[in-house]
């Protein structure tokens, strides 16, 4: 039985992650950490999570909380998570990290602290947006160029980075696909006499409002036909099972820096 500590226990994530490694034969639940502050410091992790007491309050001390754990499953942020891999370094614990929004210098300091430790990063654990990505490869690699490629995604009001990672990676998955550097190509802001769209550019528009969880469409356009690739999450739940199926195929990996396509079987 492998014994799993949430980050952001009170979050919006952090409830269902434990209801989630609750609900997973071969996990329990071994401590839920907060911020130093936090109002809900010292509850019950169960009652909060709405899945009975567990008899687990709520700590900031994630170092002690570790002792007793195998791995932790952190959906903050990515500062938050930084500091939180270094104490799991420190401690030799595994991570399933789920929080979006890293630089490529946070990512390449996240690999830099975990080097001896085991990881799976993420911006979205669902089986179904997974499935999404291969088939966003195969429809690039099908259309080719003579597609006009926008992204759209839309999220709730609470949402803190945008373009969501989700929608992020998809446009680097489209842009592999494509021969095209992500980071070259996408384009984040038409505002004004802005021109005529160029042919490589990946537009990316962001959507917030009310309590949308999450929902994705990437649009292939053409002269005369349009595909769409969409994806709508409508809980929450199906993110926090894949963060604990990623704490099941971890646990006989002794080091190495992966993400959920390796988790599902998918690269
Ligand atoms: N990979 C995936 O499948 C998914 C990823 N996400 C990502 O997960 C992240 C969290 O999302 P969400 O749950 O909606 O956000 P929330 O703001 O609801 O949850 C984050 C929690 O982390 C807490 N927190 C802040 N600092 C610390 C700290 N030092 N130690 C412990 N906890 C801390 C926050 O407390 P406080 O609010 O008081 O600051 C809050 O309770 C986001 O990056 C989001 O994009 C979300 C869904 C799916
Ligand atoms: O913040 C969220 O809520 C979500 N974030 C992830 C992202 O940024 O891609 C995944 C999901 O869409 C929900």
């Amino acid at each position: 039985m492998l014994s799993i500590a949430v980050t952001g226990a009170a979050g919006r994530m952090g409830g269902r992650l434990i209801a989630a490694v609750q609900e997973s034969t071969g996990l329990r639940l071994g401590a839920a950490i907060e911020r130093p502050g936090h109002p809900a410091l010292g509850q019950d992790a169960g009652t909060l999570a709405g899945c009975g007491p567990l008899h687990i309050p709520l700590t900031d001390d994630l170092a002690a909380a570790l002792r007793h754990c195998d791995i932790l499953i952190d959906f903050t942020f990515p500062a938050v998570t930084l500091e939180n891999a270094r104490v799991c370094a420190a401690a030799g614990k595994k991570m399933v990290i789920g929080s979006t929004g890293f630089s490529p210098a946070q990512r390449d300091e996240l690999a830099t602290i975990m080097r001896d430790s085991a990881l799976v990063l993420a911006p979205n654990m669902s089986v179904g947006v997974n499935a999404c990505f291969k088939l966003l490869k195969e429809a690039a690699a099908i259309l080719g160029n003579g597609f006009d490629v926008e992204i759209v995604e839309l999220h709730h009001n609470k949402k803190k980075d945008a373009p969501s990672g989700t929608a992020v990676r998809m446009g680097e998955v489209v842009a592999e696909a494509l021969g095209r550097d992500y980071n070259q190509v996408a384009n984040y802001h038409r505002e004004g006499l802005c021109g005529e769209r160029s042919h490589e550019e990946i537009g990316m528009q962001t959507v917030r409002g009310g309590d949308i969880v999450g929902e994705h469409t990437v649009y292939f356009i053409g002269m005369g036909e349009r595909i769409e690739i969409s994806h709508r999450a409508m809980s929450r739940d199906m993110f926090a099972r894949g963060a604990a199926r990623a704490c099941l195929w971890l646990s006989d990996k002794e080091r190495g820096f992966y993400d959920m396509q390796d988790v599902l079987g998918l690269r």
